[in-house]
């Protein structure tokens, strides 16, 4: 059996692989309704397991990647729903497999032991292909990532580029067997930011957190002059004696979209990590079923 990576369970409910199954139909309806998908639509359902989640997305239409560690859930699965050619079901490992280049959504329960991982794999690139998604993640989880302020550089980053809304929370008893701790549907949406707002983005956000008790307007200052700065911030309502690391992140995102439009401001280039590919360079991919 594999192991997901779920809390511990209750000592009742002995659980020796880790892995917590949605059981709970109107949870899956609210994901579906948190991020609608039809026949355009790349799909990806992130830790498959037995299909809760792949089936309502393959009777969508949309062209749907399964991809799932175990090898019997995955060959279960792939027979399960043997005769939908808009299924492909991959027996991989989150960490490394191989993600779409061209644009796609992802609809999931993802295994909370990867999930940290799993998201700077599908949010940190720039000009990501991730577009939007809905995903079952740890409760506390959620609530970090929703927070208007973030904590930090990349959460920063992550927030500035893509809407995260905490949708509702989805209690232990929604899983079988029950987990200790209740979890939440968080949608993502992407905010089409662009490569050269994005750019002037990361500077933005990395003179921001080099102080984030200073002012707003000492952080982008030494880009554009302190009078201009002062002007683009009011722009985007920052207040300029606000601390940096009080700016909630859409408006950092606002800036750097104003800013990205002007022409005689330069940016330093993005570092190799934000370009590299969400993938692992070198790696095979496993067999399929
Ligand atoms: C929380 S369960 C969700 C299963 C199913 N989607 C559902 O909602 O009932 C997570 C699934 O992810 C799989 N899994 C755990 N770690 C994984 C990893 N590193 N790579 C791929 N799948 C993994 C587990 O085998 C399990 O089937």
């Amino acid at each position: 059996m594999p192991s997901s990576g779920r809390p511990s369970h209750s000592a009742h409910t002995p659980n020796p692989s880790g892995v917590h199954f949605l059981t709970a139909r109107h949870i899956v309806h609210s994901l579906l309704d948190s991020c609608p998908v039809g026949p355009a639509d790349l799909v990806l359902d992130l830790g498959a397991g037995p299909g809760a989640i792949t089936a309502p997305l393959v009777r969508t239409g949309a062209k749907v990647i399964a991809v799932e560690r175990d090898p019997t859930f995955a060959r279960k699965l792939g027979n399960r729903l043997d005769g939908h050619h808009n299924l492909r079901v991959v027996n991989d490992d989150l960490r490394t497999v191989l993600l779409p280049r061209k644009e796609f959504v992802v609809v999931a329960s993802i295994p909370y032991a990867v999930s940290s991982m799993l998201l700077r794999r599908l949010l940190h690139p720039c000009s990501t292909p991730l577009r939007r998604a809905a995903m079952i993640v740890e409760w506390g989880f959620a609530k970090r990532l929703a927070r208007a302020v973030p904590r930090n550089r990349e959460q920063a980053w992550w927030a500035a580029r893509f809407e995260l809304e905490l949708v509702r929370r989805v209690p232990a008893r929604c899983f079988r067997p029950m987990p200790t701790v209740d979890s939440a549907v968080l949608a993502v949406r992407g905010r089409g930011l662009g490569i050269r707002a994005e750019t002037a983005l990361w500077a933005l956000l990395g003179a921001a957190y080099r102080d984030p008790y200073g002012p707003a307007r000492t952080a982008i200052a030494t880009a554009l002059g302190g009078h201009k700065a002062r002007g683009a911030l009011q722009a985007c309502g920052i207040s300029p004696g606000e601390p940096a690391g009080a700016v909630p992140a859409r408006r950092w995102g606002a800036l750097a979209q104003q800013l990205a439009e002007d022409h005689t401001l330069h940016w330093p280039r993005l570092p190799r990590e934000l370009h590299a590919p969400a993938t692992t360079a070198g790696r095979r991919r496993r067999g399929r079923s």
